[in-house]
């Protein structure tokens, strides 16, 4: 694996009892980078993304073959810690899910579980955090207030800055806009562009135009496989494979 390169699956497949949701994906994962991963409902994107950081393994019935290297180590191997990998690799869902507490505890949360416990440096680590979502001018007044009382683009910022808070390499979100109204979801993608210059980002979106905003790379995936993968100025504008044309061209999906 090269140093530009941060996530790699090879011939990875999953299935579901008997439903066989990924086939033989292979891809590499650019560093500092947004990734977009897009495809018709059911295709398998949330299933890829939730390989990079073993939130599969929530799932009884789901097995997995094949490798995903993080940084070049098999997070399944079995020394593999599912909990130091979803630090590293940390995600934000579809709908803004932050813990019933203070915006500060919920930033807060992760770095006290690992062992920060003076209250400067969880001050800083929050501060940082939520500077890093682009959310603190629009709460450092008001830090004790609950985090349900925001609205549902400051939340999903919110989670944002939570998963920072555990110093993360890379984030995947999963439709992170599709709860949010145009000008909330505007911020979420001004703020993945800015999240690239020190994480990579994977970003599932059903919006195609926002993954010609925000990423670098676009996967089309379609009946669980990964049918192509490159720069996203190529996949919208000279596709190499009639299907993603189909696509993205509207003709399905
Ligand atoms: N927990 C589960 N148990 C059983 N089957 C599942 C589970 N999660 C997903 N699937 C199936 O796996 C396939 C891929 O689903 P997945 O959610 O990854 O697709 P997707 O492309 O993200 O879809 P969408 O865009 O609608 O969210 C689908 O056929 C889905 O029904």
């Amino acid at each position: 694996m090269d140093n530009s390169t941060i996530l790699e699956t090879k011939d990875l497949n999953l299935w579901y009892g008997q439903k066989h949701a990924l086939i033989d994906i292979t891809v590499r994962i650019p560093k500092k980078t947004v990734t977009a991963l897009i495809g018709p409902s059911g295709c398998g994107k949330s299933t890829l993304l939730r390989c990079c950081n073993r939130m599969n393994d929530l799932i009884d019935s789901s097995r997995i073959t094949g490798n995903v290297l993080f940084n070049g180590e098999d997070i399944y191997d079995g020394h593999a810690d599912a909990y130091a990998v979803r630090e590293k690799i940390g995600m934000v869902f579809q709908k803004p899910n932050p813990f019933p507490k203070s915006i500060y505890e919920n930033v807060a949360y992760g770095p006290r579980i690992h062992g920060v416990r003076e209250k400067g440096a969880l001050d800083r680590i929050v501060e940082e955090s939520l500077k890093g979502a682009a959310l603190w001018d629009e709460v450092k007044d008001r830090l004790h207030e609950p985090a349900l009382a925001l609205s549902g683009g400051q939340q999903q910022r919110l989670c944002i800055a939570r998963s920072l808070a555990v110093e993360p390499e890379v984030i995947l979100m999963d439709e992170p806009c599709s709860a949010l109204d145009p000008i909330a979801t505007g911020k979420i993608e001004d703020l993945i562009i800015r999240l690239a210059r020190n994480y990579t980002v994977v970003i599932v979106t059903h919006n195609m135009q926002q993954a010609a905003r925000v990423s670098e790379y676009t996967g089309f995936m379609y009946m669980g496989e990964l049918i192509e993968f490159d720069e996203t100025s190529r996949i919208f504008e000279d596709p190499g494979e009639e299907l993603t044309e189909n696509y993205i061209t509207g003709r399905f999906g």
